[in-house]
Order: structure tokens, then sequence, then C-alpha cells
């Protein structure tokens, strides 16, 4: 039997700007990371044992890789003696697409076992142990959509319009690390204020490269603005979207889609479910 079952949903980079690289490699940027209610499902049961098993299996991602295994074993790092977990998940969200997939499922593992196992570590104990894990992984913990600068953990929460989002998934899968590390990725962008994205302001400093990579990419965002001319590339790709005020307009958009553009129609939300679960 279940114990707990807990949403890790997705996000789009609404803008994403790279503002600069710091000596450990990592890159400084600015970005609009908005929540939308499109979601996995992970399931929570103790064991006895201080095992940790993750019962559903991922096409090319070995069981300790797993974001999910390894969200886990950090939090019995930092905790001791702990039960041990049994977790499955539903998946749901493309991976390797850029809408945080990998980095959603960590953030739900450790506010799912944090309750789980009656830690009592609060939000930001559990952000600090995650940057280092994944740089997106703040954000879901905190589950609110916000502007983030640093490597994307300097978080401020912030209101967007209330929209709907079509999200086309491209058959190729890109990787972060490759994208992060190509010698033609525009790292010089001058930082931006929040007035100015809101003005219309404001791009993804990884589309043109990603494009130029993978033609897929480039054919979704081409099809895609027939519908919109603010459709847009969400992190490192390969996911793209674009903003309708309704949720007919976007459904609509996606039944016209090519076959080899399989995609979802999504809200754009404020807060996930894990908002209310975090103690701050
Ligand atoms: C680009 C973004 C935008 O939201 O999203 P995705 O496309 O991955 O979803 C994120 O910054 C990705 O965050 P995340 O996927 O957690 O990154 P990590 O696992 O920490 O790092 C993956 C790779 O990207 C590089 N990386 C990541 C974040 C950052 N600010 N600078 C980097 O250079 C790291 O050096 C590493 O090689
Ligand atoms: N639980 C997980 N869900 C998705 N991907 C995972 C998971 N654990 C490890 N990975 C690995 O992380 C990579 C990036 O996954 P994901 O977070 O979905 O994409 P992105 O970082 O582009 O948003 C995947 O291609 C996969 O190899």
């Amino acid at each position: 039997m279940t114990d707990l079952s807990l949403a890790a949903p997705a996000k789009l980079n609404l803008f994403l700007h790279i503002t600069g690289r710091r000596s450990d490699g990592y890159h400084e940027l600015q970005t609009l990371f908005q929540l939308i209610d499109y979601a996995d499902q992970l399931h929570f049961t103790a064991r006895r044992d201080g095992e940790i098993v993750l019962h559903t299996a991922f096409a090319g991602v070995a069981h300790e890789d797993n974001l999910i295994v390894r969200a886990a074993r950090l939090l019995q790092r930092r905790a001791g003696d702990v039960p041990g977990a049994d977790i499955r998940i539903d998946k749901r969200l493309p991976m390797g697409g850029g809408i945080g997939g990998g980095s959603s499922n960590a953030a739900t593992t450790l506010i799912g076992l944090n309750r789980l196992w009656q830690l009592g570590l609060k939000r930001g104990e559990l952000m600090q142990l995650a940057t280092p894990l994944g740089a997106d992984i703040p954000v879901f913990i905190g589950g609110q959509t916000a502007w983030a600068e640093g490597i994307g953990e300097r978080l401020t929460p912030i209101e967007t319009p209330r929209l709907w989002y079509l999200i086309l998934a491209p058959k190729c899968h890109v990787s972060t690390a490759t994208i992060f590390s190509h010698k033609d990725l525009t790292r010089d962008t001058r930082p931006i204020k929040v007035a100015a994205f809101s003005q219309g302001g404001g791009q993804n400093d990884c589309e043109p490269l990603v494009r130029a990579l993978y033609p897929e990419v480039d054919n979704a965002l081409i099809w895609l603005r027939n519908f919109s001319p603010h459709a847009r590339m969400s992190g490192t790709g390969a996911c793209v979207f674009a903003p309708f005020d309704s949720e007919s307009e976007a459904h609509n958009a996606l039944a016209q889609a090519p076959p080899e553009l399989p995609g979802f129609v999504a809200k754009g939300i404020s807060h996930s479910p894990l908002f209310d679960l975090g103690s701050d």
C-alpha cells in the first residue's frame, strides 16, 4: 500500500539568458521558471530495511543514476538512520526535454521522503542540499513560478499572466551538458530587469545553437510560429512551447500538429502542489 503520492510538475523557461560563466564551469543565468500543471506522479512507501528501491525502470538510465534514487540517497546521507523507501513513478514528462522532469522528480522525492521519514527539514535546507545535484531542483522544491538568477537557484517568486501553453516534444534528446559546453553558445547577454521582460524582452540564448544542431527542434519552432510569434524553446530543449489565452485555442493548434510532433496542453500555475507541503 502506498503511503504518499505526490505530483512532480514540469517548468517552462519563458526566457533564458546566459550572462556569464563561473570559474567552476557553471553558467550565470537569468530565467523565468513558469510552473505548469502537467506532471509525473510519484508514489512512496516506507520500508524497514533502510533500502531505497525505485521499482519503475527508465530506458537508458541505471537505477543508481536515476535522479529519484540520487535524491533519496542524498537525504538518507544527511539524515542518517532512515527506514528506506519503495518508490514508483507514472512518467509523463519527456526526458531530456528541457522542461525539468528529472529535476522535478528529485524535488518531489526530497519533499516526499522528508515527510515520510518525518525528518522535519525546512524547505530552504532541502534547496541547499539539492543544488549540487541539479541547478534546476530548488525551484521545484519552492513550488512557485519564479524569476531566477545565479545558476538558477536564486529565486524570486513572480506573478505571470494566466495563460495556457501548447508544448511540443520533437523526437530528439538534447543533452544540457553538451549545449552548455559548446563553443558557439552565447554567454555574454547583459542582465535585464523584470520590467524589460514584462514589456516583451528576453529570448532563449540556447535556441539558435540547438536549432542549428537539431533540425527537429528547428522544424518544430517554424511550425509553432504559424500559431504564435511568441513560440520559444524551453531550457536547452528539445521541447518548444507557445502561449495561448485559452485552453481551446491551445488544443486547436495541437490537433493540427504533424505526427512527428507529439505534444500536450498545460495551464501555467503560480504554485505547484508541493508549495503547500514544505515548511519555511
Ligand atoms: C538549462 C536549464 C534551464 O532551466 O534547464 P534544462 O534544459 O536542463 O531543463 C537548467 O539551467 C539546467 O539545470 P539542470 O538540468 O538541473 O542542470 P545540472 O544537472 O545542474 O547541470 C547539467 C549540465 O549543465 C551545466 N550547467 C547547468 C546549469 C547552469 N546554470 N550552468 C551550467 O553550465 C552543468 O555544468 C552540467 O554540465
Ligand atoms: N527521474 C528522471 N527523470 C528524467 N530524466 C532523468 C531522471 N533521472 C535521470 N535522468 C537523466 O537526466 C536527463 C535529463 O532529464 P530531464 O530532467 O528530463 O531533462 P532536462 O534536464 O532537459 O529538463 C535524462 O535524459 C536522463 O538521462
